[in-house]
């Protein structure tokens, strides 16, 4: 059963969804922070949350469980991407659902603060009738700039042309083709803009650009008058400057969605003249909200169940059809990392993946994580997955490097890797896939062979003389261990030389036995490597 825990308030339609999602169950628990966050987490396949709540690196410590959390909306600045990666947590979000209510708002609060809606509607509250305090400004005719032309901003240009005003865009990542056939008129940086605009909204990430894009130096350079929306992040306007700015005259208003730090319920900006301002209310309508939910869940329940990964903002999309497709060199990645490490167990320094032949053409990136995962298997207390393998190997200084080459060789597709310990002793693997899926390893320190590639492998090299096979046999038997298959090779073509034979036993020999073998007069080293059987697979290969 996989666990989901949601951690801020969800449309009912999601929780509908969890409910009936088979092999799924789910618990809400809202408002959790500090250690009982982390412990609730720990005790969960998978997460959905909103702004609501902080991942931070403290809430991952220790995870072995959590294995996704997703965002029911865009923002996924309260998660701790990087500590998320690390913990083998794939973060994803639902980034269109929310983008019409959040423009709408944007309007909302631009038009509110232009007619003095909220003080005016206060003032009747509170008995009176003032119809000539709450004088306001017409937008038709005015000038908005727009900082941040995605979803969100883009909806609201449309909109604020559709009431008739004139838009200035910025937005490094648009062209002045787009904007123009948007009706935009596109600058070359905020600055440029700043004198001509009546009102300004902005609709880009919190980001080291981003924050405090409006202060004090930018307020020397806005038009005298000018109005402020904010419905994007807190931070992106500093808020010190906005107040220093309403109190001069510089701003005749300022409208807020989002704050710095939130929840924030006394803020000096509450109340100035001009000011107008909502509980980060952007994305809270029934029809976001039933989107966001709805799609949070579908993403959620797609990765536990089927591994697929999509609008993930940490790792590479991930679809069901790849991962099925890959599934089988995914196997034989893990594996000849597990062999990697049976064969250098004093450790690795660096390693080469080679994909060969149609894998080529794959996504190699998964096979170098699923290769890492293989490397590092058994190392941490937490697992190793696709998420977390190769930064937790680049946080260990060990190099690896993948290298496609088309050329199918003698398979229609393989994997080699080449490894090499600190001390300089190499190895080089080369596996491929019998079948569907079935794991081989093709080549071991150049010499061909045909070996499986789980269980119990006892490898040894010898001088390729006659009765070799027969005397390691002998001892297994001798031992009571049982050989289930056999394989061997040769470096070139000629009898005579050096040569390496590969055992799979049903158990593994005793000291005695190993040491037995060792013993023979034709054996220059014997070793036994574990590899997993079909059920010892880590989950992420299960399926
Ligand atoms: N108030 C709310 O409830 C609410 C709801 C939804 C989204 N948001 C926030 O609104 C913001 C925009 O969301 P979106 O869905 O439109 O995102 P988006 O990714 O579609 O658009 C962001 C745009 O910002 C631009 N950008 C990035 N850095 C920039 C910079 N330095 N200067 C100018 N432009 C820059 C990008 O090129 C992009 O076009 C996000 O911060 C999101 O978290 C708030
Ligand atoms: O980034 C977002 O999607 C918005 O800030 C909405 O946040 P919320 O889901 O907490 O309303």
């Amino acid at each position: 059963m996989q666990r989901v825990i949601v951690l801020d308030n969800l449309a009912q339609e999601g929780l509908d969804l969890l409910a009936a999602a088979e092999g799924v169950e789910y618990e809400v628990r809202i408002g959790l922070k500090g250690d009982e966050l982390r412990e609730a987490l720990s005790q969960f396949d998978g997460a959905i949350c909103r702004s609501g709540v902080k991942i931070t690196p403290e809430s991952l410590v220790g995870n072995s469980r959590l294995k996704a959390i997703v965002r029911a909306g865009v923002g996924t600045d309260n998660i701790d991407k990087p500590a998320s990666t690390r913990a083998g947590v794939v973060v994803m979000n639902t980034p269109a659902g929310n983008t019409l209510s959040t423009a709408e708002h944007a309007i909302a609060l631009m038009l509110a603060m232009s007619r003095n809606v909220a003080p005016a509607n206060q003032g009747l509250v509170e008995g009176r009738w003032d119809r000539k305090k709450y004088m306001g400004t017409q937008v038709a005719g005015k000038t908005l700039g727009v900082v941040g032309l995605g979803r969100i901003g883009l909806a609201v240009a449309t909109r604020a042309k559709a009431l008739e005003m004139n838009i200035l865009g910025y937005d490094p990542f648009m062209s002045q083709e787009r904007a123009a056939d948007l009706g935009i008129e596109l600058v070359a940086t905020v600055d440029e803009m700043l004198p001509d605009i009546d009102y300004l909204t902005v609709h880009t990430p919190l980001t080291d650009e981003t924050r405090n894009l409006i202060d004090l130096p930018q307020l020397e350079r806005i038009k005298p008058g000018a109005r402020l929306v904010n419905a994007a992040r807190g931070g992106i306007y500093n808020e010190q400057a906005l107040i220093e700015g309403l109190k001069s005259g510089k701003l005749a208003g300022v409208a807020l969605d989002v704050y710095v730090d939130e929840p924030c319920t006394d803020s000096p900006l509450f109340g100035m003249e001009g000011v107008v301002c909502t509980p980060h209310l952007g994305a809270s309508t029934e029809e976001a909200q039933t989107q966001v939910a709805v799609e949070a869940v579908g993403l959620l329940t797609d990765f536990l169940l089927n591994g697929q990964i999509k609008n993930a903002v940490n790792v590479a999309a991930l679809d069901a059809k790849t991962l099925a497709s890959l599934r089988g060199y995914l196997d034989v990645a893990y594996r000849l990392g597990r062999l990697a490490v049976g064969l250098l167990p004093s450790g690795i320094a660096s390693c080469r993946l080679t994909a060969r032949g149609e894998i080529s053409g794959k996504d190699t990136k998964l096979l170098t994580s699923a290769f890492s995962c293989g490397l590092l298997d058994g190392v941490f207390e937490e697992e190793v997955n696709l998420i977390n393998a190769q930064m937790l190997l680049e946080d260990r200084g060990i190099k690896l490097t993948t290298e496609s080459q088309s050329g199918m060789g003698a398979f229609r597709s393989s994997l080699t890797a080449e490894f090499e310990s600190s001390q300089g002793v190499m190895h080089k693997v080369v596996g491929t896939v019998f079948g569907e899926s079935m794991p081989r390893l093709v080549a071991l320190d150049g010499y061909r062979l045909e070996a499986y590639l789980d269980g119990c492998l006892l490898i040894f090299t010898h001088q390729d003389v006659p009765g070799i096979i027969g005397g390691v046999g002998n001892i297994c038997g001798e031992h009571g261990v049982n050989i289930a298959q056999m394989a061997v090779g040769r470096a070139g073509d000629h009898p005579g030389g050096e040569a390496v034979g590969i055992l799979n036993l049903d158990a593994a020999p005793s000291a005695e036995a190993l040491e037995a073998v060792r013993q023979l007069p034709a054996i220059s080293s014997a070793q036994v490597i574990h590899l997993p059987e079909a059920d010892e697979l880590p989950s992420w290969l299960q399926g």
